[in-house]
C-alpha cells in the first residue's frame, strides 16, 4: 500500500533539547519495519512524528510520495496501536471496532462485512459481543489492533503493542502479528520494541537508532551477521557480542591479530598494509566459541555455568571488567571450573577499530 520516505528527519523539544537528527530512511511497501535502541533514544518520537501527533522540527517526512510534514494525522491514512490498548470499557469490541466507522459516516453493511474481516483474521468471533473488561490482555490487544485494521489505513503504528502482556501472551500475540502480516503482505508496518525476539522475528529490516541517528538498517540477518560497529554488534544478540583486544599483525584477505591476553585470532575479514600494527577488538558471538587445541583466541577457565534448559552459558574467567560468555546447547553444569582454549572459525570473527566494524570502511 504506501511507501514512506524519510529525509533528513530531526526533532528538538522545546527548541533546544535535540532528540533526532538527520533521519534518512526509505520504506517500502509491504515492509515490516523495527525500531529498537537503547531507552530515550527517540524511537517512540520517530514513531510520534510519522503518525503526525509530534512536530517534524526539521527535514520532511513523505507518503506515497506526498509531503505530510503538515498533514493533520487523521488524513495521514495512518493506525497506531499503542501498548495500553485503549479501548472504550463501555462498549463491546464489535461497537469498539465499528466506531471509527460510524464516526466516518460508513453504512452499516460496509461496517458489519469490515469488522467481520478484521474479526475472523484476528479470531475474535467469539469474542465480538463481550465488554474489554471479560477479555485477556492478548485478546484487548487484538481488539486494538482489529480497531485499526477496519478503517483500512496506508501504514499501521506499533508502539510496544505487546509490553503488557505477560511472557506466554507476548509470544502467543507475537505469533498471531507475524500471521497478520502474512494475510496482509502489502501493508506497511512500523514497529517499536525493546523486545529483542519480537525484533528479529517480525522485521523485514531494523533500524538501529542511537545518538540521534541511525547506527544501522539492515535484515535481522545482517545486522547480527555483519554489524557495522561494536556498538550494534553488542545490541543485536543475547548474551552480547564479545570483544577481546588485539593488535594486527598480518594483513591480506584474512587478517591475523595477536591477543593482548595471549593467543591469535584469524579472521576472514580482509585488512590492507596499512592496518598492519592497528589495535582492534575481536568479536565472536558466544555461540561462535568452539573449544581448541591449536590457536586460540582466549584461554582461562570456567567460572560459571547457567543451565537455562536448552543452553548452558558459560562465564569465563577475565582479568579485565569485560565478560566472556559462551553458549552451549544443551545442559553443561559439569564444565564449572574446567581450563579451556578457544578459538572460532574466521568466517565467524569480527573485527573493530575505533568501534567501527572493518568489514565496513
Ligand atoms: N515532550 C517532550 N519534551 C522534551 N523531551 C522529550 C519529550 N518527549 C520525549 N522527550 C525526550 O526525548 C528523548 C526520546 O524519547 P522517546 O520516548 O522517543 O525515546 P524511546 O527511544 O522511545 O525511549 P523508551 O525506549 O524508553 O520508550 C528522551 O530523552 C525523552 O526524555
Amino acid at each position: 500500500m504506501a511507501t514512506l520516505k524519510l529525509t533528513d528527519v530531526g526533532k528538538t523539544y522545546g527548541g533546544t533539547v535535540e532528540v533526532l537528527k538527520d533521519i534518512n530512511l526509505d520504506i517500502d511497501k509491504g515492509e515490516l519495519i523495527v525500531f529498537v535502541g537503547p531507552s530515550g533514544c527517540g524511537k517512540s518520537t520517530l514513531l510520534r512524528m510519522i503518525a503526525g501527533l509530534e512536530k517534524i522540527s526539521s527535514g520532511s517526512l513523505e507518503i506515497d510520495g506526498q509531503l505530510v510534514n503538515d498533514v493533520p494525522p487523521a488524513q495521514r491514512g495512518i493506525a497506531m496501536v499503542f501498548q495500553s490498548y485503549a479501548l472504550y470499557p463501555h462498549m463491546t469490541v464489535r461497537d469498539n471496532m465499528s466506531f471509527a466507522l460510524k464516526i466516518a459516516k460508513k453504512s452499516k453493511d460496509e461496517i458489519d462485512a469490515s469488522v467481520a474481516k478484521a474479526a475472523k483474521m484476528l479470531q475474535l468471533d467469539p469474542y465480538l459481543d463481550r465488554l474489554p473488561k471479560a477479555l485477556s490482555g492478548g485478546q484487548r490487544q487484538r481488539v486494538a489492533i482489529g480497531r485499526s485494521i477496519v478503517r483500512d489505513p496506508k501504514v499501521y503504528l506499533f508502539d510496544e503493542p505487546l509490553s503488557n502482556l505477560d511472557a506466554a501472551l507476548r509470544v502467543a500475540t507475537r505469533i498471531e502479528i507475524a500471521q497478520l502480516k502474512e494475510q496482509m503482505p502489502d501493508s506497511t508496518m512500523i514497529y517499536v520494541t525493546h523486545d529483542q525476539v519480537e525484533a528479529m522475528t517480525l522485521a523485514s529490516r531494523i533500524v538501529v537508532l542511537a545518538n540521534k541517528g541511525i547506527a544501522q538498517v539492515g535484515t535481522p540477518l545482517e545486522l547480527y551477521e555483519t554489524p557495522n560497529s561494536e556498538f550494534v554488534a553488542q545490541f543485536i544478540g543475547s548474551p552480547a557480542m564479545n570483544l577481546l583486544p588485539g593488535e594486527i599483525v598480518e594483513t591480506g584477505d584474512r587478517t591475523t591479530v595477536k591477543m593482548t591476553g595471549g593467543g591469535t585470532a584469524v579472521s576472514a575479514i580482509g585488512t590492507r598494509p596499512e592496518d598492519k600494527g592497528k589495535t582492534v577488538n575481536v568479536g565472536v558471538r558466544p555461540e561462535d566459541f568452539v573449544e581448541t587445541e591449536g590457536e586460540h583466541i582466549y584461554e582461562g577457565r570456567v567460572d560459571i555455568t547457567e543451565a537455562l534448559g536448552e543452553v548452558t552459558l558459560l562465564y569465563f574467567e577475565t582479568k579485565s571488567d569485560e565478560p566472556v560468555i559462551g553458549k552451549l546447547p544443551g545442559v553443561h553444569a559439569d564444565l564449572r571450573g574446567r581450563q579451556v582454549k578457544l578459538g572460532a572459525k574466521p568466517e565467524k570473527v569480527h573485527l573493530f577499530h575505533d568501534g567501527r566494524s572493518m568489514l565496513y570502511r
